[in-house]
């Protein structure tokens, strides 16, 4: 990926395990630079072992895999920490921490990956709060938030390390369809921004709304829409 400065996500030859068992082999494609990218399939099939994968939170045995910029196989502790810094994630639950206010989890996150002046780390949660539309919510703990607000919260979360890439597992999975769509509208816009996003989705509207290029985990193996012909119909 070096050679390719256009690619955040590498995957070449890949097995994805779970609990010692394959999940998905023969795994190959790329996300490139500003990309939008749905990950499809049936319950089961692969897409939180492949996501959990990427960003290290499963061991990579098998292939040649790069994320922004880092190599994945037989990764060092360090490099994860690493990785964690150049990539967002964004999951179903939250998982913010529910004792401490809005700033206090952004503060927390940067904290942990090398801020240090106050100063900058109060203009960069300004920042990120305002790209989600949540400036006012500094002082509030989540439990004053709608769970669309928290997601939002993640998101910001997310980007506070301005990633090259956003990986998100069913974001909208725990959310009504009215603010599932407003999230959506909001990863379409980071991603319009420049960010790379790779997201797993059971939600076939949002791919129908938001068209995008789509891989389906099926019979143990990955399809990607740019090669292979997908009946949206069929996606699920
Ligand atoms: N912690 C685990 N230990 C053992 N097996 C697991 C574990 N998590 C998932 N699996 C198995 O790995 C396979 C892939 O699961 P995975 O969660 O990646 O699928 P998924 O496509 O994300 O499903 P969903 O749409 O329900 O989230 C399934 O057979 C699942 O039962």
């Amino acid at each position: 990926m070096e050679n390719q400065p256009d690619v955040v996500v590498s995957v070449k030859g890949a097995t994805i395990y779970q609990n010692g068992m394959p999940v998905l082999s023969d795994v190959y494609f790329d996300v490139h630079k500003g990309e939008f990218v749905y990950i499809v399939g049936r319950t089961g099939s692969g897409k939180t072992s492949l996501l959990k994968t990427l960003y290290a939170d499963l061991p990579l045995y098998k292939g040649d895999v790069e994320v922004a910029g880092i190599q994945l196989f037989n990764i060092k502790r360090r490099d994860i920490a690493k990785l964690r810094r150049r990539i967002g994630i964004v999951f179903q639950d939250f998982q913010l921490l529910m004792d401490r206010s809005v700033a206090d989890n952004l503060f927390f996150v940067m904290r942990a990956t090398g801020w240090r002046s106050t100063a900058k780390m109060k203009q960069r949660m300004n920042e990120v709060l305002l790209r989600v539309g949540l400036s006012g919510a500094t002082s509030k703990m989540p439990h004053q938030l709608s769970g669309g607000e928290q997601q939002r919260v993640v998101i910001a979360r997310a980007l506070l390390n301005e990633p090259a890439i956003l990986i998100a597992d069913e974001p909208t999975g725990n959310l009504d369809p009215a603010v599932g769509e407003e999230i959506m509208d909001l990863f379409m816009k980071i991603n319009r921004s420049g960010t790379a996003v790779l997201m797993a989705t059971h939600n076939y509207q949002f791919i129908e709304q938001f068209p995008a290029r789509v891989l389906k985990c099926e019979h143990g193996t990955l399809l990607d829409s740019t090669l292979h012909n997908f009946d949206l119909k069929t996606l699920f």
